[in-house]
């Protein structure tokens, strides 16, 4: 008998509200949602719905005020700060708006951070086979200042990929670039899905994300739409 695969991501009636008595405001209000593993989901919604809230909650950056969130298996709710960092370095990738590099380190040395913080010494067969198919092979030495907004979030993607996370989130990774940067970074992590196997969620506002997405999940009022 074989066991199913956990769903990549599972949220259970997920609460998280701000401020209080008349400044509060229900950012998520019961959201409950299963993402499948090596599937792509766009998060989409009006602005203030509560998008970037579910993100960082999904993503163990940002704690609910009830409900459960469980990574392939794992339950992130009510780990300690320490585990939920460990967990997010070694079991998630990140790519966000405003790329999140490192400015004084090289694109190379940006990539394998998260190892090097680990204290794994990384792959560099798999960094060149990266550096290769994200365009970046010419690159490894320049700082993120010296690197156009496409290729910074290129060699956040790689960063990401490196750690063979078991989700990518990424935060309208879109949202800095160009319309051609923007599909080209939008192609790359649709590649993520099928050539790595690997389950992205991305929060945009890019209507060409329908394009690219298996899924829609369309969020209103801290709640998902039906
Ligand atoms: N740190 C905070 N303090 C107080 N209120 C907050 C905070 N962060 C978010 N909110 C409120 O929670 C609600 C959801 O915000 P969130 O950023 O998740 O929405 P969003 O859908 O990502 O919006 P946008 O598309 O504009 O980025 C909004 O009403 C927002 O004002």
């Amino acid at each position: 008998m074989t066991h199913a695969q956990p769903p990549a991501i599972l949220a259970r009636d997920v609460h998280r509200h701000y401020g209080a008595d008349e400044a509060r405001v229900a950012a998520l209000d019961g959201v409950s949602l299963e993402v499948a593993p090596g599937t792509f989901t766009a998060i989409m919604g009006p602005s203030g719905s509560g998008k970037s809230t579910l993100l960082h909650c999904l993503a163990g950056l940002d704690a609910p005020d009830s409900g459960e969130i469980e990574i392939a298996g794992q339950r992130i709710t009510g780990l300690g700060d320490s585990a939920l960092t460990a967990f997010r370095r070694d079991r998630l990738g990140f790519v966000f708006q405003s790329f999140n590099l490192v400015p004084t380190l090289t694109a190379h040395e940006n990539i394998v951070l998260p190892a090097r913080l680990a204290g794994r010494a990384p792959d560099e067969a798999a960094v060149r086979r990266l550096a290769e198919r994200l365009g970046l092979a010419s690159r490894l030495t320049h700082r993120p200042g010296e690197l156009s907004g496409g290729q910074q979030q290129r060699v956040a993607i790689a960063r990401a990929l490196l750690g063979s996370p078991d989700v990518i989130f990424a935060d309208e990774p879109t949202g800095a670039l160009d319309t051609a940067t923007g599909d080209d970074v939008l192609a790359l992590l649709r590649d993520c899905v099928d050539t790595d196997g690997r389950t992205v969620v991305m929060v945009t506002h890019d209507d060409r994300a329908a394009g690219v997405a298996d899924r829609i999940v369309r969020m209103v009022d801290g709640r998902v739409a039906a």
